[in-house]
C-alpha cells in the first residue's frame, strides 16, 4: 500500500484540466523541498506520460515495477504498459486490479505525498479508490462554467459519502488575461470555483487563468519561476501543505 499523504485530483466533468493540475502540482510540491509521487489513474484516457514528455519505460526488478523518474517527481501510468497509443478496452473489475498493481506491485518507497490523477466522474475506478484508500484526501477541479460546477459537485458528494476529505476546490480555466493589457475575460463564467467551494463546505485554493499551450508542451512549473501560472501553482501548493497538516486521518 502507499505510505504518505494520498491526494486525489477529481473532477465531474472530463477535460476540465485535472490532469494538468495533477502534473502542475505534483511538480510543485517537489520544488518546495517534497518527495512526490504522480500516478495516472486515468486508466482509459491516460495523458501523464504524453503532458510531461517521458519517453521511457518502467524498469521491473524482483516482479516488481520501478516507476519512472522525472524532473524531481516519480511517475507511473498506464501508458507505460501499452505500446504505441493503442485504446484500452477493459471492463470494471479488470481496472479494479490495475489499481492493485498500481499500489501494491510498485516500489513506491515513503513519499511526502503521492498525486493521484483519477479518470473523470463517479465511475469503477473512483468507487475502488474510495474502499481501497479510506485515508485518501481529494482535491476537485472544475471550471468556472454551472454545468462543470454542477457535475463536480456529485463528486464531491461521493467523496464524502464515503468519508473522504474534500481538501479544497481549484478552479481552472478561470479567465484569460491577454499580454500586454489589463483587460480580463471569463470566457466559462466567474464564481463557479467559489459556489462549488460553499456548496461542499471546502476552500477554494486556485484559480487558474486560461493559457495558450507552450510551444515545448512544457508545464507552467517548469518554465520560468517568475512565470505568472509557476507563482499560482507554488502558492496552491503551499496551501495544500498547510491544509493537510491541519486535517487528522
Ligand atoms: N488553464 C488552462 N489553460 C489552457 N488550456 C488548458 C488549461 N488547463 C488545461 N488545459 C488544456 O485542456 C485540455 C484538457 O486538459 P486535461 O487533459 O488536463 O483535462 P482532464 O480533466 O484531465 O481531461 P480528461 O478528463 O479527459 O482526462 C488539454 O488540452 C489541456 O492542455
Amino acid at each position: 500500500m502507499l505510505s504518505g499523504n494520498v491526494i486525489a485530483i477529481t473532477s465531474g466533468k472530463g477535460g476540465v484540466g485535472k490532469s494538468t493540475v495533477a502534473v502542475n502540482l505534483a511538480l510543485s510540491l517537489a520544488n518546495l523541498g517534497k518527495k512526490v509521487a504522480l500516478i495516472d489513474l486515468d486508466i482509459y484516457g491516460y495523458s501523464v506520460p504524453k503532458i510531461l514528455g517521458i519517453k521511457s519505460k518502467p524498469k521491473t526488478m524482483n516482479n516488481k515495477i520501478i516507476p519512472v523518474g522525472h524532473e524531481n517527481i516519480t511517475v507511473m501510468s498506464m501508458g507505460f504498459l501499452l505500446k504505441g497509443n493503442g485504446p484500452v478496452v477493459w471492463r470494471g473489475p479488470m481496472l479494479g486490479k490495475m489499481i492493485d498493481h498500481f499500489f501494491d506491485d510498485v516500489i513506491w518507497g515513503k513519499q511526502d505525498y503521492f498525486i493521484l490523477d483519477l479518470p473523470p466522474g463517479t465511475g469503477d475506478i473512483a468507487l475502488d479508490l474510495h474502499h481501497k484508500l479510506p485515508k485518501c484526501q481529494e482535491l476537485i477541479v472544475t471550471t468556472p462554467h454551472p454545468n462543470a460546477v454542477h457535475v463536480a459537485e456529485r463528486a464531491g458528494m461521493m467523496a464524502k459519502q464515503t468519508n473522504h476529505t474534500i481538501v479544497g476546490i481549484i478552479e481552472n480555466m478561470s479567465y484569460f488575461a491577454p499580454p500586454h493589457s489589463n483587460e480580463t475575460y471569463h470566457l466559462f463564467g466567474k464564481g463557479g470555483g467559489q459556489t462549488l467551494a460553499e456548496r461542499l463546505g471546502t476552500e477554494l485554493l486556485a484559480n487558474i487563468p486560461i493559457t495558450n499551450p507552450q510551444e515545448n508542451g512544457d508545464p507552467a512549473v517548469l518554465i520560468t519561476e517568475d512565470h505568472q501560472l509557476a507563482q499560482i501553482y507554488n502558492s496552491l501548493a503551499e496551501k495544500l501543505i498547510q491544509n493537510i497538516n491541519m486535517v487528522k486521518v
